[in-house]
């Protein structure tokens, strides 16, 4: 592609045809088809007094030479001036109604290009990046927005175009037909335009979603660059791409503005042709000079929406690529597919792996054959080396990714046959890094059960250590969060997640315990939510700290996605196992009796050395 190398188009990106696109966009428009009539008579109005302004010059002219008094002489400007007006007014009210029916059209489709994003599975996620769907749902939505009232214009145009055919023909039939011969010319010329119009722009689009793209990544990840100095390198990368896209842009405002000359040389030609033509008609007496005149006239007033039509074609193309690129994120297939849509009854947490088969990527399997059985209310921890998969097995119960083979069951039902909106609301998840939205805590609490009142949620809240993470909040339960959570510490943000699903009462409970190391006093505090939701639920918790293996009834030891080991804490350990193997290397250093131990050796050397 070479120019256009590194803009290449997503996996979900598809073509669709001229036709598709249109059959699909007038769907959004039929809503609107009592303002587009209103707007389709008011373009008639407009071009008409367009047609009709050469005509009633001349005519005027004609009426002022047989009756030449000043009353006359006022009337025909006063009819030219009344035509401009008339033509202005349903101008504006049409350009008025266009531009309402676009807003809401632009709105629908932004609304659902997010509601196809936001439905979409984590693998889509995994494959592509969130900045350039974003770029898909802002600015290509209002390019396509753009394509309509382009399109307003291109039929107000082609209307004016016929009216002052008609006019032509009737003021010189000769030459109209030597002008209609030539005008397949510029058509033609500007059809061959089109593909590499389409080409260009869509590049374009593709540059601008990389700038976009670029923008989210480095701004999300800015503490991060700050923590390793690295602000020069972030704006080294957003520089490239910002490059990228000037160079792409500057290409395509130089295809789309050779458009417009070439098709005016064309034109050009083709008016001196029949300036010729028409003299020599004229000088032989074919044509009175009266007649050709006018016909002149008419035919630079005709000639103007000709080659405009002509270069609409070139600027349609913007349009018709961004209509496509957001069509293709709403069409974008689902990988999660559910084979029902029965309504998930009250789930009591039975858990059911058989014969599971699961991968991210062709040739690397992270499940072969796995099968594993939860107890309704059971808590099973998933310990293992990372990379053993402990993560995708709670991601395939949540249902964010497919499995390839096998069944999973809940409450011996087929996960696959639920309406996942009525399952997921049954499962509390609480991730690594808990994401809050800005926000007060008490709306964040309340995010996954709008009816929790706030001296519920208080209530619940002095339950954990006395309430005293809570007062130690600046205003309580209303304290503003921040982005993401910034504004509170990881303790206060994991305690924040906790009470989420406290008050949501999941049925299945899931647990990606944050590997970040909490001072003891808020580890207790976590730990005893940790404890009141475990009494609730179903619970699978990917646990980093020993305190959270140890609460969990069962221990499922797992390496290279199978089952090694199960069992209680002293089971495994006695078993002297991989799991023994790991409390040794990981948990052990954890345990109090460890640290205590550590704290008297430390202090023995200190007084060795001091002596
Ligand atoms: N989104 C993904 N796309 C591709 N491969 C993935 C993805 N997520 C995980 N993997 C791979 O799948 C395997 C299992 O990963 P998983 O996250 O389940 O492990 P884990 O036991 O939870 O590890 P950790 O304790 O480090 O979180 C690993 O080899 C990992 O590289």
């Amino acid at each position: 592609m070479g120019f256009f190398a590194g803009l290449d188009a997503e996996k979900y990106d598809r073509k669709y045809s001229d036709r598709e696109l249109v059959r699909r966009i007038l769907v959004y428009f039929r809503p609107h088809y009592r303002r587009l009539i209103l707007v389709g008579l008011l373009v008639l109005v407009v071009s008409g007094s367009g047609a009709l302004l050469p005509v009633l010059v001349s005519r005027g002219i004609d009426f002022l030479k047989q009756e030449l008094t000043t009353i006359n002489v006022l009337l025909v400007p006063f009819a030219v001036m009344l035509t401009g007006v008339i033509a202005w007014l349903a101008n504006w009210q049409a350009r008025r109604l266009v531009v309402r029916s676009v807003a809401d059209v632009v709105a629908r489709l932004a609304n659902e290009a997010f509601a196809s994003a936001a439905e979409h599975d984590l693998s889509f996620y995994d494959q592509f990046s969130s900045g350039r769907i974003a770029s898909r749902i802002t600015s290509d939505t209002q390019d396509f927005g753009q394509l309509v009232v382009l399109t307003t214009d291109l039929i107000s145009q082609v209307v004016e175009s016929l009216i002052l055919a008609i006019v032509l023909i009737n003021i010189e039939w000769q030459l109209s037909l030597t002008l209609f011969a030539v005008i397949p010319i510029v058509v033609l010329l500007a059809a061959s335009f089109r593909g590499l119009a389409r080409k260009v722009t869509r590049a374009g689009m593709r540059a601008m979603a990389n700038v976009n793209q670029t923008i989210k990544e480095t701004v999300s990840g800015i503490a991060v660059a700050k923590n390793f100095r690295q602000e020069g390198r972030i704006f080294e990368i957003f520089d490239q791409s910002n490059r990228m896209s000037y160079q792409v842009n500057v290409r395509r405002g130089l295809v789309l503005s050779m458009v417009f000359p070439v098709l005016n040389t064309v034109g050009g030609w083709m008016t001196a042709l029949l300036v010729y033509v028409g003299g020599l008609s004229a000088v032989q007496g074919a044509v009175t000079v009266g007649a050709w005149y006018l016909f002149l006239l008419s035919l630079d007033r005709f000639m103007f929406p000709v080659m405009n039509l002509s270069s609409f074609w070139t600027q349609i193309q913007n349009g018709l690529s961004a209509a496509e690129r957001v069509f293709a994120l709403i069409d974008a297939d689902p990988s999660v597919v559910q084979i029902g849509n029965v309504k998930a009854p009250p789930l009591k947490g039975q858990i059911d792996f058989k014969h599971v088969y699961f991968r991210y990527k062709d040739n690397e399997p992270v499940l072969e054959d796995f099968n594993l059985h939860i107890r309704p209310g059971e808590s099973v921890a998933l310990v293992g080396h990372t990379g053993a998969g402990k993560s995708s097995v709670v991601k395939l119960i949540a249902r964010f990714y497919e499995f390839q083979a096998g069944e999973i069951l809940i409450d011996h039902l087929d996960i696959r046959s639920f309406d996942l909106g009525s399952y997921r609301c049954q499962l509390g998840i609480v991730s690594q890094v808990p994401f809050l939205f800005s926000g007060t805590v008490l709306e964040n609490i309340q995010y996954s059960c709008k009816g929790a009142s706030p001296k519920e949620i208080e209530r619940l809240a002095y339950q954990i250590g006395n309430g005293e993470w809570l007062e130690a909040l600046p205003e309580g339960l209303l304290t503003q969060v921040g982005e993401r959570g910034s504004r509170l510490s990881m303790g206060q943000r994991q305690l924040v997640s906790l009470m989420r699903v406290l008050v949501q009462k999941p049925a299945i409970f899931v647990l990606d315990e944050a590997t970040a190391s909490i001072d003891p006093f808020t580890e207790r505090q976590i730990q005893q939510a940790l404890s009141m939701v475990l009494a609730q639920s179903t619970s699978i918790l990917i646990a980093h700290r020993l305190s959270t293996v140890k609460s969990a009834d069962r221990i499922i030891v797992l390496d290279h996605g199978k089952i090694i080991e199960q069992g209680t804490h002293q089971e495994l350990m006695s078993a002297g196992g991989h799991y023994a193997e790991l409390y040794n290397t990981y948990f052990r250093h954890q345990s109090l009796t460890y640290i205590e131990q550590a704290g008297k050796l430390k202090e023995e050397i200190n007084v060795e050395w001091r002596g």
